[in-house]
């Protein structure tokens, strides 16, 4: 296969059942982008984990990090992201053990957030100032799949309003997207005053929280899929799909990379290590698309 897609041989590859992988992607060309569509997370999948020798912002830490928030609501932020982020990403912690806690830090969060007179038009400036980024080759990646009518579902645990900003600056965010994440309610002043529900963090990414959204039944015929992700809860986000044919599982391995390296390849077909680009995915993608 690496002849086909040159960036399988990149050095932050890892594949446990490369004949299995080769197969998937075989697979996809031959049911081609009609029968395609592609499912993927937001944070620390589509936006990079490092930039400039620092952990890029989540866009929950865009939000909790900026000038709007008060010096005392950015510790209690910074105390909780401490304390919880570590459970999120413990391997040796099962995903119902840690639901209940993760419901527990994004509940907290949200209500330090609606404190915090947070308004609507300060968004865009918000994300501006961030120096949040999208992974290298993101536009290639947005690009194609909208050239060749690729439904791209963005399915995150992150704060919706702040991420499609992040899309839209970089003026990327076509037609074949659709987000479903955790988006914030402003008052008629543009004041936050609550996040809509359901709740979804890391660990409930599934049909759970897509009831009345229809968005997979519409796209039943589409049975080859791609799903990106960089945790092991983002392994469910296709569970609501009628009709699986193919599904290929690209993993982005950040942090903690050696204890979570054997967990991520037994559950994803491709395993990124360290590797802050889009360069396997839209090599994945040019190979499927392209017409030979
Ligand atoms: N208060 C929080 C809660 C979560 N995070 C991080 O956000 C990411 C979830 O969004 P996805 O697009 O990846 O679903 C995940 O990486 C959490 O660690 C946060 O930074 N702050
Ligand atoms: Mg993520």
């Amino acid at each position: 296969m690496g002849f086909r897609v040159p960036e399988l041989r990149n050095a932050s590859v890892r594949i446990q059942h490369p004949e299995r992988a080769a197969a998937i992607i075989r697979s996809l060309k031959e049911q081609g982008p009609s029968k395609l569509q592609v499912i993927s997370d937001f944070d620390m999948t589509l936006s990079r984990f490092w930039c400039h020798g620092r952990r890029c912002p989540t866009s929950h830490n865009i939000l909790s990090d900026s000038r709007v928030i008060s010096e005392d609501g950015r510790k209690q932020l910074k105390d909780l992201l401490h304390y919880y982020y570590p459970i999120e990403i413990d391997p040796n912690r099962t995903p119902e053990e840690k639901q209940p806690l993760m419901v527990e830090w994004w509940s907290r969060v949200h209500e330090l957030l609606v404190q915090q007179n947070i308004h609507k038009e300060d968004i865009a400036q918000i994300v501006r100032e961030s120096g949040v980024m999208l992974r290298d080759g993101f536009k290639e990646w947005f690009d194609q799949l909208h050239e060749h009518n690729v439904p791209l579902f963005i399915f995150s645990a992150g704060v919706g309003d702040v991420l499609e900003e992040i899309i839209r600056q970089a003026n990327v965010f076509h037609a074949n997207i659709n987000v479903v994440s955790n988006y914030m309610d402003f008052d008629e002043n543009g004041v936050l005053r609550c996040f809509k529900g359901p709740l979804i963090h890391t660990y409930n990414k599934n049909n759970s929280v897509l009831q009345g959204t229809e968005y997979f039944q519409q796209l039943s015929t589409r049975t080859s899929i791609i799903l990106l992700g960089d945790s092991m809860g983002d392994l469910t986000m296709a569970d609501g799909v009628p009709n699986v044919e193919n599904i290929l599982k690209i993993g982005f391995l950040n942090d903690k990379v050696e204890e979570r390296m054997g967990k991520y390849l037994d559950a994803y077909d491709i395993v990124l290590e360290r590797d802050e680009t889009l360069d396997v995915a839209n090599g994945i993608l040019r190979y499927i698309l392209t017409e030979t």
